[in-house]
């Protein structure tokens, strides 16, 4: 049953007017209705934001609360639902998770100031303040802390794709042009959570995006995307951010664009664009940053969630700026040495001193996430508690440096990053004498700046304390005087302060000599005013508006102090984030006995005792040990091949070593006991079946498409892993382009690469690959079970154990025995066949090479196939296979 959104007692929904036709009411709704588009609209109806007509579907099924309907809109009742104002944000939330965009039309005037307007019949005004996207929440509650949250455009001019990314919550922004085939690979990596498009742009395959949204062309134009920037960063030039590109310009104006039409012109801040550098970092594709989990897991039911990626597994992090650098860090590994060199060797001096380390880690801990805080002033949503973050943040950060500044051997990336932690000190001092310790977040009630800081505003407290201090003795002396003991004086929103008695001694204070002015009757009680308590209750309210408006002055002074040196502290958070992840990843290395890895200048990959961190701490869980294995390659022995059954552990051997090269490359330490490995310049991953129904591809074609696109872009300086190629189409067919895939990887490609396979067959092709060896994950059959011991040792399988899988993954003993028979009948009629080429084993082979095989060959072949009694090889396997053979032939013919 649908719960209803909590409604204040008092509270009619019957009597809230409606927006029926013909009402001005409903004209204003049409026309903020008009410019809200596809977004819901949130109307502001007293108390409540109500949503009417579809929106109001939409929005009480995701939210799952009642949908009423009143009145009537061309001979249909109106659906509606609302929201109180006070609980908003929360359901907020829950519509921008779900997919949703919100327009919210504020009342802007009182009904007070409509009367004074337009007359007592006024329509109170109404506009839209704001619209609410998941790609540029500033607020708090709204956001997931130690997520990066980001708005992205994509633009096309000629041959340039550039993509524009801005994080509006801390300001980062950053712009990338890429080839249009790497598109999907840059917006897997920023994952935006609402990208742009131009409504004149063609679809894209774009997996990697949560929401997209058409905008009018005209936001992608180049020529005035420049003007638009210029304006935005208020300069005369671009030209001093960097050189950018047409398609860059564009991505980026349409950007800004787009956040002035959801800010509804308020500012944002945005740091000036930075081009991220493409050709510094590892190349990875959608397709395997999927496979690989890194920071966010791809299947099941937990799908989307760090929880079981990578990231969510190793993270350490004290800081959310630290976890969302540490998600940046993992999905952006580098490829320059010295720069991965400078990370390793922070993150060596810290693992090697744990005192020190802990030291760092619980200052760190303490800092509130300053770089949000400032996204929130410069958007003009700030508040008092945002910039006391600010000031314990810099205040911390400046301890911090000093701290440092006192060790003699610190790591050279650390003595580089150090002075951009300095240089705060007289707005951490402004702030510290400004504010109270814990101000609210909302300054509408005043109380935040601290005694001391402004004598007037002290004065202006003062009184209203005295003040306030009269009334209360007003209160006794007016009991003495009345004799009426339960006599009150009270304070509310429409009377201000006013005495208040039971309604049975009300009689005394009505008497025209008594003082009191009688104000409002009531069920029980009757309240009055007398001059005594209006003149003193005007002395406090009046310091009160002063005081407020005093703390709200020195609120936006101090907000401005802080924009000025929004690029200065966004800097230092970043430097406060990079120690964090330096010291989460130092932490955890040594908790996990994780080693440093060499980085050679040939392309290798040695490691030893190497393990999957996400595997292994699954098994811990439940007590169990993850067994290590190692791998070594290198130009002579660049490609290996893994048989062995299933649930060996294959998959899990070639992942653990495309993560440890991602975490090294990250400037990380890795889960092995040594580790060296000539830097990676693409990495590939094409593991399992990951089905992509909804863009039109079956699992097959998914395979396939990635297959083509490693063999496309493999370099000598690549590692590959590719797992059960093949396996998506009918035996022969697979076993023969897996086949075909490994030899071109080997003498084409030329990458490093670990091709798991069940195709034992493929195994033949040690003999003529120089750089190929064969590898296999041991099992054991005892007493009749299957032991699966996770162990790589050299040499193929010696068999599939195929069916004892079944047996241990609970086939019914029936369906196994059955198999069993067809297995036996199989590998009789492999022998039948036994003067067919050389047999079924070698029919991949030869169906492979069948092109270049003689004419002679062939017709001896369709003689010999011409024989063959099909029947008598009952299995679908065998019969698929000699059908294959035989059309093949028939091509051929
Ligand atoms: N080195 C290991 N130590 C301990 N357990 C492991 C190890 N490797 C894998 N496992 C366990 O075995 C399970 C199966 O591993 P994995 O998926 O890698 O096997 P596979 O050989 O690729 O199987 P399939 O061929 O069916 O895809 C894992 O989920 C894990 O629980």
């Amino acid at each position: 049953m649908a719960a209803t959104a909590p409604r204040p007692a008092n509270s009619n929904a019957a009597a809230r007017a409606l927006p029926v036709a013909a009402t001005p009411m409903m004209a204003q709704y049409w026309s903020l209705k008009d410019k809200a588009g596809e977004c819901l609209l949130f109307y502001r109806m007293g108390d409540f934001f109500e949503l009417f007509f579809d929106d109001a579907k939409a929005a009480a099924s995701t939210l799952d609360i009642a949908l009423t309907s009143r009145g009537e809109h061309d001979g249909q009742p109106v659906a509606m639902c609302g929201v109180p104002v006070h609980a908003a944000e929360s359901y907020l939330a829950r519509l921008i998770r779900a997919g949703h965009r919100v327009a919210i039309a504020e009342q802007i005037e009182t009904p007070a100031e409509a009367k004074a307007r337009g007359g007592s019949k006024a329509l109170v005004a109404r506009d839209i303040v704001r619209f609410v996207t998941a790609g540029t929440l500033t607020e708090e509650s709204l956001l997931e802390g130690r997520s990066a949250n980001r708005l992205a455009a994509l633009a096309q001019v000629g041959d340039e794709v550039a993509i524009a990314a801005a994080d509006i919550s801390t300001g980062r922004f950053e712009v990338v042009a890429v080839p249009a085939a790497a598109v999907d690979a840059e917006l897997a990596r920023l994952a935006p959570s609402e990208l742009l498009l131009s409504e004149s742009a063609e679809e894209l395959p774009i997996s990697s995006a949560r929401q997209i949204v058409r905008r009018p062309s005209s936001d992608f134009s180049s020529t005035s995307a420049q003007k638009r920037l210029e304006t935005f960063f208020g300069v005369q030039t671009l030209d001093g951010f960097g050189q950018f590109g047409r398609g860059e310009i564009a991505a980026m104006g349409a950007l800004v664009a787009y956040l002035d039409h959801v800010g509804t012109g308020g500012p944002t801040f945005l740091q000036p664009p930075l081009r991220h550098l493409a050709s510094g970092r590892m190349a990875i594709d959608a397709a395997t940053r999927e496979s690989l989990e890194l920071v966010r897991t791809m299947i099941g039911a937990g799908a989307g969630a760090r929880e079981g990626s990578l990231l969510g597994t190793i993270d350490r992090t004290v800081t959310a700026a630290g976890a969302r650098l540490l998600a940046d860090d993992l999905a952006s590994p580098l490829t320059d040495k010295g720069a991965i060199l400078d990370r390793l060797d922070l993150v060596d001096g810290l693992a090697r001193d744990a005192l020190w380390r802990g030291e760092l880690r619980a200052a760190l801990r303490a800092l509130p996430d300053a770089a949000r805080a400032l996204g929130r002033l410069v958007a003009g949503r700030g508040g008092p508690r945002d910039l006391a973050q600010l000031r314990d943040a810099l205040g911390g950060a400046r301890l911090l440096r000093e701290h440092l500044a006192r060790r003699a051997d610190l790591p050279p990336l650390l003595a580089h990053l150090l002075p951009g932690l300095d240089g705060h000190g007289a707005l951490v001092d402004e702030l510290a004498r400004a504010l109270i310790e814990t101000p609210p977040v909302d300054a509408a009630q005043g109380g935040y700046v601290a005694e001391g800081y402004d004598h007037a505003l002290d004065a202006l407290r003062e009184t209203a304390r005295d003040g306030r201090k009269a009334i209360a003795s007003l209160e006794a002396q007016y009991r003495d005087r009345t004799g009426i003991a339960s006599l009150k004086i009270r304070h509310n929103g429409v009377l201000g302060y006013h005495v208040e008695v039971p309604a049975k001694h009300a009689d005394a204070l009505m008497a025209p000599e008594s003082g009191f002015t009688h104000r409002q009757t009531l069920a029980g009680v009757v309240r009055f005013n007398s001059s005594d308590l209006h003149e003193a209750a005007s002395r406090v309210t009046q310091a009160g508006v002063h005081a407020i408006a005093a703390e709200a002055a020195h609120l936006e002074a101090l907000t401005d102090a802080a924009i000025g040196r929004r690029a200065e502290i966004a800097a230092s958070c970043d430097v406060l984030a990079r120690i964090d992840v330096a010291a989460a990843l130092a932490d955890h290395a040594m908790s996990h006995n994780w080693c440093r890895p060499d980085l050679a200048d040939e392309p290798c990959l040695e490691v030893t005792g190497g393990r999957h961190p996400v595997v292994e701490a699954a098994l811990a869980k439940s007590g169990e040990r993850f067994v290590p294995n190692d791998v070594s390659l290198s130009e002579a022995d660049r490609l290996w091949l893994v048989t062995g059954p299933n649930m060996g552990g294959k998959s899990t051997f070639l992942r653990q070593n495309a993560l440890i090269v991602v975490l090294a490359q990250a400037g990380g330490f890795v889960p092995a006991a040594t580790a060296k490995l000539g830097l990676v310049d693409r990495l590939f991953s094409r593991v399992g079946a990951s089905d992509n129904l909804a863009r039109g591809r079956s699992t097959f074609m998914v395979e396939m498409v990635e297959t083509a696109a490693i063999l496309a872009q493999a370099t000598p300086q690549s590692f590959v892993i590719l797992d059960e190629v093949g396996r998506g189409t009918s035996t022969y067919d697979g076993l023969a382009l897996a086949w075909s895939v490994v030899e071109a990887v080997h003498e084409v490609n030329k990458c490093r690469c670990l091709f798991a396979t069940h195709y034992h067959e493929l195994t033949r092709l040690a003999e003529t690959l120089d750089a190929l060896s064969l590898h296999h994950v041991r099992a054991r059959e005892w007493q009749g079970d299957l032991v699966l011991l996770h162990e790589l040792a050299e040499g193929p399988a010696d068999r599939s154990y195929g069916l004892a899988v079944a047996r241990l993954a609970g086939v019914p003993a029936g369906v196994v025995k059955r198999a069993e028979a067809v297995l036996a009948k199989l590998e009789a009629g492999r022998e039948k066949t036994g003067g067919l080429a050389a047999g079924l084993d070698d029919l991949p082979l030869f169906a492979a090479t069948l092109a270049a095989a003689p004419e002679a060959a062939k017709d001896a072949l369709r003689e010999a196939l011409g024989a063959i009694d099909p029947d008598a090889l009952a299995p679908r396997e065998a019969l698929d296979a000699l059908y294959t053979l035989k059309h093949l032939l028939a091509d051929e013919a």
